[in-house]
């Protein structure tokens, strides 16, 4: 109802999370975290070990609902809704161990990706004998694959590419999706410097060819840096700040919270 100001120099926000608390038992993971993204920001998620990192992604997917709090995407309210149907409607991630499929090729690792919009019994209703979706699919696929620098790659096993590569096909299959918002958990981690800065490069690309929004956790502060608009940092389970990649590098509540993690 025209509730934001045309002369509003602030994006509208793409994730809202509003007082979002999770505990699992007496363990307080996630406590009291408020913070909303904006379309098209790319936002580090930092914090010493045990900070809450995982489990705020978990939240914000679904895999786990929040004790309290209310969890915001595209205006919608979706903080008690599954993954499933988070993913339908815009939301892919990765996870920071690999979880591509051994026995399928690269190619059809990107396809499974589809599963977050293709039902087959709806559209086979929607298309009916309109050319094959699975023909759309495959074709959607290799754009992907083409798209993370894995074209000529599409028909051999995961099993055959660097991790970097398997790396980038993970985000391939995650696009697969069609997501506004890309949750990337710790994807540098076991990458070479190159690696590293090669997927940095990518994130950016990403980002300026779709439009799309990236959270993503991540130890290597060189990537960091080099792709973050913004940064978060949780610190036993409490969002402790968020500013920009410089600030947060030289502010010392966030060298003492890692000091002190470490003493
Ligand atoms: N399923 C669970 N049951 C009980 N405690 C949990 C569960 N998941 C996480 N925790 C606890 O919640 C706290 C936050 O863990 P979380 O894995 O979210 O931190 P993190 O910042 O992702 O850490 P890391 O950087 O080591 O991955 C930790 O104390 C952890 O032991």
């Amino acid at each position: 109802m025209g509730t934001i100001a045309m002369d509003d120099h602030t994006k509208h926000p793409l994730l809202v999370l509003d007082g979002v608390s999770k505990h699992f038992g007496g363990v307080q993971a996630v406590s009291d975290v408020s913070f909303s993204i904006p379309q098209g920001r790319i936002t580090g998620l930092i914090g010493p070990n045990g900070a809450g990192k995982t489990t705020l992604f978990n939240l914000i997917s679904g895999t786990i609902l929040p004790s309290s709090g209310t969890i915001l995407f595209a205006g919608r309210d979706l903080t008690r809704l599954p993954p499933q149907t988070r993913s339908r409607q815009g939301m892919m991630r990765t996870f920071q161990n690999l979880s591509l499929y051994p026995e399928l090729s690269c190619l059809e690792n990107v396809t499974i990706g589809a599963n977050a919009w293709y039902r087959p019994g709806l559209l086979s209703l929607v298309r009916p004998g309109g050319g094959s979706i699975e023909h759309t699919i495959m074709t959607q696929a290799r754009e992907h694959l083409d798209l993370v620098g894995l074209a000529d790659k599409s028909e051999l096993p995961p099993d055959a590419l660097s991790y970097g590569d398997q790396r980038r096909l993970e985000i391939a299959r995650a696009m697969m999706g069609n997501p506004q918002l890309l949750l990337l958990d710790e994807p540098a981690a076991g990458l070479n410097n190159q690696e590293s800065q090669e997927l940095a490069e990518l994130l950016l690309a990403l980002r300026k060819e779709t439009g799309l929004t990236i959270l993503i956790i991540e130890h290597d502060m060189d990537v960091l840096m080099t792709v973050s608009d913004m940064v978060l940092v949780l610190v036993e389970g409490q969002l402790l700040l968020e500013n920009t990649p410089r600030k947060v590098q030289q502010d010392p509540r966030v060298i003492e919270a890692y000091l002190g993690r470490e003493g």
